[in-house]
């Protein structure tokens, strides 16, 4: 079998308090831990942990896919409170919008919280980078990447990393594979690249 692709992937907090230090940051932890968890492949995180000013949410992402990131995940300021401008910074960077993500979402989360349609999360293509915004709850992270499972791990709501590693080859990333114990991704039955001996 050939080793996995290497990918290199942005991951960005993005809170007031926070990047202030009046708490300590969980969102950059989070986010690695799940990716660690979920992915086979050699990850290189950029990690950045900014405030909610649009200017610099929209510099860092353009950064980050500059810097060939083929996965970019914010997590934070994506509710109505007018500091909240991460989907506006998103959006301002994008080639194509992708609103299954923000939709499918919106779903999982609405198994956990009722607030769950305060959050105005996007997710777009720029070049050959994916960039999705994730809530700014720490645990809202593993919830919306890995979906709702029952007590004996049946997937009952599919996350939405289920869908990212097929769209990433589709943009002309690397091969993303996942551990199925944390996320079974999906791909269509011609694009599941045969192990190589
Ligand atoms: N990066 C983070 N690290 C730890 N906890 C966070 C983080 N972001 C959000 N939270 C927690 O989730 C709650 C809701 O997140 P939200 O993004 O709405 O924060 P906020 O009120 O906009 O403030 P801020 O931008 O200063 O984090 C916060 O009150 C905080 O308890
Ligand atoms: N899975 C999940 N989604 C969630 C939440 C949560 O706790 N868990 N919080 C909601 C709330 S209260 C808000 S205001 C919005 C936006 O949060 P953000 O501004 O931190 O991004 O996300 C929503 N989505």
């Amino acid at each position: 079998m050939s080793a996995p692709d290497a990918v290199k992937i942005g991951i960005v907090s993005i809170s007031d308090r926070a990047s202030a230090g009046v708490y300590a940051d969980q969102g950059l932890p989070a986010l690695q831990d799940w990716l660690s968890r979920a992915l086979l492949n050699p990850i290189h995180f950029e990690p950045r942990l900014i405030a909610d000013e649009q200017s610099t949410i929209s510099q860092t992402l353009l950064e980050l896919v500059d810097t060939g990131c083929s996965l970019v995940l914010t997590t934070g300021g994506t509710g109505p409170a007018l500091r909240d401008v991460t989907p506006e910074a998103t959006l301002a960077v994008a080639d194509k919008e992708m609103p299954g993500f923000g939709e499918q979402m919106r779903q999982i989360s609405l198994k956990f919280v009722p607030t769950a349609i305060l959050s105005r999360q996007v997710a777009v293509i720029r070049g050959s980078s994916l960039i999705i915004n994730l809530p700014g709850q720490p645990k809202a992270i593993a919830q919306t990447l890995e979906g709702l499972k029952d007590p004996q791990g049946q997937q009952l709501v599919n996350g939405i990393f289920a869908a990212v590693p097929y769209c990433i080859d589709l943009i002309g990333g690397p091969y993303l594979e996942t551990d199925s114990t944390v996320c079974q991704a999906f791909r269509p039955k011609s694009a599941i690249r045969t192990p190589q001996a």
